[in-house]
């Protein structure tokens, strides 16, 4: 089931971001472009900008290709710095401050700026106190106080040209060339810094987030990896400006290995040490070095290193957010409570609890939306690339986006695609988020029995986790995604921890906007998520969820379908997995057939598609082998031939298999085929005549049991949630004696099946009184209906008209038609009444190799809008009294 849902507050919402998402469009386009915007369209080569507005930065240098918010409070920097922005040059000088002791400076900037002291230090004392070498930083953007740089080049201050703003000329400092004999070592060093580098990436998700502020990631060189490396490689700024000042490129790299090789053991560190590692550990680490060394020999496990806790202070997670918090894109009551445990953690109190907390909610998506795409045309490709048929399904989908398109917003209901297994629920659900252009989540919620999991766990103790839909968020990186929450149908029951509530209130549109998780304890805004539910049996869903959802049924597939879905998806995709070459293996169309007809009668192609898994997995196997063999022979051959010292001659065989050898080259590693090699080919070719090789003896014991129905058996049509299924009435005598009449069921029966089979008797009885009133069998016989298959429950009162047809067959001794099946309630005067899942029936009844049907009068329309391949061939009639049934079942000419 596909539930589309969106809150009716994501107007408001979506007006009230607005402005933030078009800042954020704004900024981030000027990020990913290095090239200068319509403000800055004059800008000058980099080379001649040499005078600069010096500022000074108090945590940290900026290194070129990263981006660094800054908060600027003198009103008189601000304005040069504007006037640089909009004119020639939009660029500054950033210089690390040497010393940040002074409290009189630490005090003047608050836990979320950089820093800002321009209007404490004037002048030549500003001068003195930072460092010569530093950053030409382009000027992004200024918003208020807010300045954003994005480091560019190194720059060395030669003189001081204005006091206030402190303004200085600089020279660009390059990078020393290097030999080309050195060129060997430094690639040497720099492939060393590469692969330590992505296992500090693995190790922890804080620097795989100063990854992403990083510009020039496409465009390595030695040079720029030493930068990218001390960008990420959480040094202290005394290191970061060291690897600034170095110009020597391979020195540079050497110093970011060991840089990196620090990190990885203070990782190790925290982990043994995890009271101390709270305290900064940035002078701890040289003189552990030797104690983690000697620890790591001895649990002898370099990967534990990788999966132990870092140990960061608060800023590293301020660093996280900083952008975020710059943009306004986190809401101020997380900034509040963000603020809060960055303090904590700046007092020392850095329990696990509080990293752990810290973690989830500074990696939250804040703001960060996908950008919707309403493009009907393309999502209807989509669609249809992947997916046969679903016409009904597709159709409301392109609805909900054409909506979108008009709106610019994608308010629409929740979409629950209810279907039996193998439809493709799950798969069409995925292409939404595709067409959309959102990401996509499942979230499993069958069995799902504790609203923790949902709504997460309390802060008490320390393996407390946030819920799925946190946990999502975070997995996703966008606070719009797609989110499948599968089998709705299979929520499990409990009273105590109660999921069904902690569902509605995720998708209730009046509660998801300030949705609480209990171990985030900050609301968080969940009305951008696209829900989309899948069930099996939407009578299975409580009434409260289902209000809240509109259910699009997939009814399952005719095999003219099954098909097209086999022959133009399965096929190709199981192929492509399997990576064997298209030209390898032909399955004829008979084959796919034959699977659809005896092995795998089902509503949908789950099982169809294991079988193809099934042929090809083996098709790959006698590939290998053959390729195993042909290696084999040809190094026996190889070594017979050097034995025989080039006196031996080539046989056939071998040169056969050197044929055989280039053709599996090309099959598993790809490389070309050459002519010759096709012609050697071993093209597979799967008909009827060998599939029983691949896939076994057909498994498949079809519906019916009987070629002949004998007299007192009826066929019926039933629905479950696996799809539509016959099902056969059987009645048998018992005994007869006067005043003995009565019924006897069994078949694993509900109540209301049996009151069905009660009624049915009566109405029997008084049809075989009408039509012949000398006739007293109900009256003296003791009857026996059964339904097999026995050990299957079932129920509903469909199957009425079934059970009088199949009495009076044995009442009459006349057995009906054979190609006849029924469904229809019928009442105690003989009228019928509408049934459900008409074309789950009408399927069950073609794979049964019925040709009349009977429904109710009432369900001809469903029978009408059903497609021509599900109609065709089969004769229906609609009957609104008993007596047509009567007729249609018995009136005919042996
Ligand atoms: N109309 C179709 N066209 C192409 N492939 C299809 C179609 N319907 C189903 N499939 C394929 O069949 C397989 C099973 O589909 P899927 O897992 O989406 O079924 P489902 O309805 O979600 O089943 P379940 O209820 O068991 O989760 C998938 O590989 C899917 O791509």
């Amino acid at each position: 089931m596909l539930k589309l849902f969106t809150s009716h507050h994501v107007a408001s919402r979506l007006r009230n971001r607005s402005s933030h998402k078009l800042a954020r469009r704004a900024f981030l386009s000027t990020l990913t472009d290095s090239k200068p915007t319509d403000t800055v369209s004059a800008k000058p080569c980099l080379e001649d900008c040499q005078t600069v507005i010096a500022l000074p930065l108090l945590r940290k240098p900026l290194i070129p290709g990263f981006y660094m918010p800054l908060y600027v409070k003198d009103p008189k920097i601000l304005a040069a710095l504007q006037e640089s922005k909009s004119g020639q040059a939009p660029y500054a000088g950033a210089f690390l401050l040497k010393d940040d002791k002074d409290p009189s400076i630490s005090s003047s900037y608050s836990s979320f700026e950089t820093v800002n002291i321009l209007d404490k230090l004037k002048g030549k004392e500003l001068l003195n106190k930072i460092h010569q070498v530093g950053t030409l930083a382009q000027i992004l953007s200024i918003q208020g106080e807010q300045v954003i740089l994005i480091g560019r080049k190194r720059l060395q201050i030669t003189e001081m040209v204005n006091e206030d703003p402190l303004t200085v000329k600089t020279h660009h400092i390059k990078d020393k060339p290097y030999d080309k004999k050195d060129k060997v070592i430094i690639k040497a060093t720099y492939f060393e810094v590469i692969s330590m580098l992505r296992e500090v990436l693995e190790t922890t998700s804080l620097w795989r987030d100063q990854v992403q502020t990083y510009t020039q990631a496409n465009d390595f060189n030695y040079n720029k990896l030493a930068d990218f490396g001390a960008g990420i490689s959480g040094a202290n700024k005394h290191k970061i400006q060291e690897v600034l000042e170095e110009l020597d490129v391979h020195k540079r790299l050497d110093l970011i290995k060991k840089q990196v090789e620090i990190n990885k053991i203070q990782v190790f560190h925290a982990s043994i040490f995890p009271e101390s590692a709270a305290k900064t550990v940035e002078d701890k680490k040289e003189s552990t070095l030797k104690t983690v060394e000697d620890k790591k020999e001895e649990s002898g496990s370099a990967k534990y290193v990788k999966k132990t806790r870092p140990s960061v202070s608060a800023d590293k997670f301020r660093e996280r957010v900083d952008i975020k918090l710059l943009m306004e894109e986190i809401p101020k009551h997380v900034v509040k409570v963000m603020e809060e445990n960055f303090e904590k953690l700046d007092r020392g109190e850095n329990s696990k609890s509080i990293y752990n907390y810290l973690d989830w909610l500074t990696a939250l998506p804040w703001g960060k939306c996908s950008d919707d795409n309403f493009d009907v045309l393309r999502a209807e490709k989509i669609l249809d690339e992947d997916h046969y048929g679903l016409r009904d399904v597709k159709e409301r989908i392109l609805e909900f986006i054409a909506v979108g398109t008009l709106t610019q917003n994608p308010e629409g209901k929740i979409i629950c695609l209810s279907g039996p297994p193998g439809v493709g629920k799950t798969s069409i659900a995925r292409s939404v988020a595709r067409a959309l252009g959102r990401k996509f989540f499942r979230l499993a919620v069958g069995g799902l029995s504790d609203s923790s999991e949902i709504k997460g766990d309390r802060r008490v103790y320390s393996e407390a986790m946030p819920g799925k839909m946190v946990q999502c968020l975070k997995e996703v990186g966008t606070e719009n995604p797609l989110v499948l929450l599968d089998e709705i149908d299979k929520l499990g029951q409990s009273r105590k921890h109660d999921p069904e509530g902690a569902l509605l209130e995720l998708l209730d549109p009046q509660q998801n906007a300030h949705f609480l998780d209990y171990f985030l304890d900050v609301p968080i805004d969940l009305s951008k998520v696209l829900f989309v539910c899948t069930a099996n049996d939407t009578d299975l869903i409580s009434g409260p969820l289902l209000d809240r959802m509109e259910v699009i049924e997939l009814a399952g597939y005719t095999a003219d379908e099954k098909m097209h879905i086999a022959r133009d998806y399965l096929v190709k995709t199981v192929q492509r997995k399997c990576g064997i070459k298209p030209e390898q293996v032909d399955v004829s169309d008979g084959a796919l057939l034959f699977l659809i007809e005896n092995y795998c009668r089902e509503a949908g192609v789950r099982n169809l598609q294991k079988q193809i898994e099934k042929i090809f997995r083996k098709i790959a196997l006698k590939l290998v082998r053959q390729q195993a063999a042909a290696k084999e022979a040809m190094a026996d051959l190889k070594s017979s031939e050097a034995a025989a010292k080039g006196s031996i001659e080539l046989t056939n065989e071998y040169l056969r298999l050197a044929d055989v050898l280039k053709v599996f080259e090309y099959a598993v590693g790809g490389g070309p085929m050459s002519e010759e090699s096709r012609e050697v080919a071993e093209n597979f070719m799967i008909d009827e005549s060998n599939l029983a090789d691949y896939v076994g003896k057909p498994v498949f014991r079809g519906e019916r049991i009987y070629g002949q129905t004998p007299v007192g058996v009826v066929m019926g049509l039933a629905w479950t949630s696996m799809g539509g299924s016959t099902l056969y009435i059987e009645t048998t005598f018992v005994e007869e004696g006067e005043g003995k009449g009565g019924l006897h069921i069994t078949g694993h029966l509900g109540s209301v099946m049996k009151e069905s089979a009660e009624i049915a008797h009566t109405v029997a009885r008084r049809i075989m009184f009408d039509k012949d009133p000398e006739n007293l069998f109900f009256a003296n016989s003791k009857l026996h209906l059964h339904v097999p298959e026995g050990a299957t429950p079932k129920d509903g009162p469909s199957a009425g008209c079934t059970m009088i047809t199949s009495l009076l067959s044995l009442a009459m001794k006349k057995p009906v038609r054979n190609d006849l099946a029924m469904t229809g309630e019928v009442t105690l005067t003989g009228r019928i009444l509408p049934i459900g899942g008409l074309k789950e029936k009408t399927m069950a009844a073609r794979r049964s190799q019925v040709k009349v049907i009977i429904f109710p009068e009432a369900n001809r329309r469903d029978f009408e809008d059903l497609e021509e391949s599900v109609k065709e061939g089969l004769d229906v009639h609609f009957v609104d009294e008993y007596e047509q049934i009567f007729e249609l079942a018995f009136g005919y000419d042996h």
